[in-house]
């Protein structure tokens, strides 16, 4: 398991600044290349004090890269972050018992149980209350007197979270934090990030799983390809989210229905039939505001109107796929 750590960094160097007071992290326009590729690709958000903070995209989007550099374990080519009012460049033993570190590829090796290896990184994160370590395992069902290699991938994410959170740091980074956890072990982890928050401490995940970011984050950024494509409260993108519409309509024909609904803004995959009891049926997807669209259709003589939850997963994923997808702020990749 490796903590919050400095490996690949030269060391401390670079003048401590304060931007934002009320900012956990802000990170300015970080550019990263591995070579000629580029991994970030000019980042830049902002984590507010006390917030849950998601950041999901696809495989290779440049979600452990912002961690690490946050981090201080890669330096980035350009830009600057500050991280608990300090550049991150400054990444010392101080700041790091501040911060609580899941890194994403776990590696528990040797014969060394649990709660040795844990009693280890209380040396470098700093006090742990008195019961805490016990408390976290219990809640997790983690035998802590096993050989960490004998652990099973799960059980090693589990040790993982236990020593990112034991001693209850201000700013926990978690990569991919419940991968390889069952769903009750998921639901468990947050629950204890909601408890984290509660206590007003600052939470910065990745995942892959869009319904986890939903329950857990306060506010979401969707990386790809090195740039934020956009950033948005779980609210704002549930409601920019599609909706699948279905409706039943009298005394209309199909094309003059599709002469009404075609130009409404958010309307697409539009298709208008007769049925075979004479009643004209329009389907189609709904994109953002539905005001528009029910007062569109408040004077037609509906028999039926079916409008599906917004598909928040649909939503992001597109957003991860189509070329300058606009985001709910209208930002475009
Ligand atoms: N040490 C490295 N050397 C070279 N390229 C790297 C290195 N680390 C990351 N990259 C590249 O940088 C890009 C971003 O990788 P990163 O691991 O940050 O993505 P990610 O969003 O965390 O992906 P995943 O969801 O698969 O974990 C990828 O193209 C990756 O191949």
């Amino acid at each position: 398991m490796s903590h919050v750590g400095t490996a690949e960094a030269p060391q401390g160097r670079g003048v401590a600044s304060v931007a934002d007071p009320d900012a956990a992290i802000e990170a300015v326009d970080l550019v990263k290349k591995f070579g000629t590729s580029l991994a970030l690709a000019g980042v830049s958000f902002s984590v507010p004090r006390g917030s849950v903070f998601g950041v999901i995209g696809p495989n290779g989007a440049g979600k452990t890269t912002t961690m690490r550099a946050l981090l201080d374990i890669i330096r980035v080519t350009s830009g600057r972050a500050t991280v608990l009012g300090t550049d991150s460049r400054n990444a010392g033993p101080e700041l790091r018992r501040r911060i609580g570190y899941l890194p994403g590829e776990l590696i528990l090796e040797g014969r060394t149980s649990g709660r040795r290896l844990l009693k280890h990184y209380v040396d470098i994160s700093g006090p742990v209350p008195r019961g805490k370590i016990d408390e976290l395992a219990e809640r997790f069902g983690l035998d802590l007197d096993r050989p960490v290699r004998k652990l099973s991938k799960g059980n090693k994410q589990k040790l993982g979270i236990v020593q990112a959170f034991m001693h209850q740091p201000e700013l926990l980074v978690l990569d991919e934090p419940t991968s390889g956890l069952d769903p009750l072990m998921q639901q468990e982890f947050l629950g204890l990030v909601s408890e984290a928050r509660e206590a007003g401490q600052t939470v910065f995940l990745s995942s892959h799983v869009i319904s986890e970011i939903q329950q857990a984050a306060d506010v979401v950024a969707i990386l790809r390809g090195g740039k934020i494509v956009t950033i948005a409260s779980v609210e704002e993108l549930r409601q920019s989210a599609i909706r699948h519409l279905r409706m039943m309509v009298t005394g209309v024909s199909p094309a003059e229905l599709r002469a009404l609904l075609a130009p409404l803004d958010g309307v697409g995959n539009l298709e208008c039939t007769r049925n075979s009891a004479g009643t004209t049926e329009a389907t189609a997807t709904l994109g953002g505001e539905i005001r528009p669209f029910i007062q569109a259709i408040s004077t037609l003589a509906l028999t039926d109107l079916v409008l599906e939850e917004p598909d928040l997963e649909e939503s992001v994923l597109r957003l991860y796929t189509v070329p300058n997808a606009a985001g709910p702020n209208g930002d475009v990749s």
